[in-house]
């Protein structure tokens, strides 16, 4: 039997991570995996009301190291109690968004650069890391567009295209400098061909 991996979905607002991800947890359960699937921020219950308040448009903007921290409290629950518990007892974990969206968002996005998010990072432990990533890029107008048909704007969708643009290089260098780890998927095609390109990525895990 493999070891149970951990998959974790990235890209920008509107990219299909959460389409898509119900998709993949399907063709792993027609593989005979068992699979949790789960998102950040959130996952836990402390972390949805913490995602509440990090999303929420009329919360207004808070200094970038809080907006961080947040990210990181509600992670540190989630890996403790969801994820890692999970990794243990052989399920396969598919994230819709982890440790490289701070990387993105926080890092790039809001200018803190990347040496916080890694010094956050470190506290994690190593049973933590993901195997996969899967980065859907796309560019930023398409993904706001599809992202605004979908829902009301939270406070990260209301962000200025120089910040997602921002967000969207961050991403694009972790691949860069992750290139095992990482797999870019280009999430402008149709959704059956992403969905062929995210199977054929993970097919090598199999
Ligand atoms: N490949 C695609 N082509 C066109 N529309 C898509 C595609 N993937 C997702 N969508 C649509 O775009 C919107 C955002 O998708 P979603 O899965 O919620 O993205 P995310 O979780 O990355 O924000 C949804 O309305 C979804 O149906
Ligand atoms: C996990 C994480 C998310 N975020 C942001 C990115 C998203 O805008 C938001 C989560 O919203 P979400 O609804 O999951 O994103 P999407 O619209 O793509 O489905 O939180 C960060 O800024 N840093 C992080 O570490």
């Amino acid at each position: 039997m493999t070891r149970a991996c951990f998959i974790t979905l990235e890209g920008l607002e509107g990219a299909g991570k959460t389409s898509r991800l119900a998709d993949l947890k399907a063709f792993l359960e027609q593989r005979g995996k068992t699979v949790l699937a789960t998102r950040e921020p959130g996952g836990t219950t402390l972390g949805e009301r913490l995602r509440e308040l990090l999303l929420a448009p009329d919360q207004g903007s808070m200094a970038p190291l809080t907006e961080l921290l947040l990210m990181f409290a509600a992670r540190s629950e989630h890996v403790a109690r969801l994820i890692l518990p999970a990794l243990e007892a052989g399920q396969w974990v598919l994230c819709d968004r982890y440790v490289d969206a701070s990387y993105a968002y926080q890092g790039g996005g809001r200018n803190l650069g990347a040496a916080p998010v890694a010094a956050l990072e470190a506290l994690l432990p190593a049973r933590a890391r993901p195997d996969l990533t899967l980065l859907l890029d796309l560019p930023v107008e398409l993904g706001l567009a599809r992202a605004n048909r979908r829902s009301a704007a939270d406070r990260f969708e209301q962000e200025t295209v120089a910040f997602h643009q921002r967000v969207r290089e961050a991403y694009l260098a972790r691949a860069r400098q992750h290139p095992l780890r990482y797999c870019i998927i280009d999430a402008a095609a149709d959704p059956d061909q992403v969905q062929a390109a995210i199977e054929r990525a993970v097919e090598r895990l199999l």
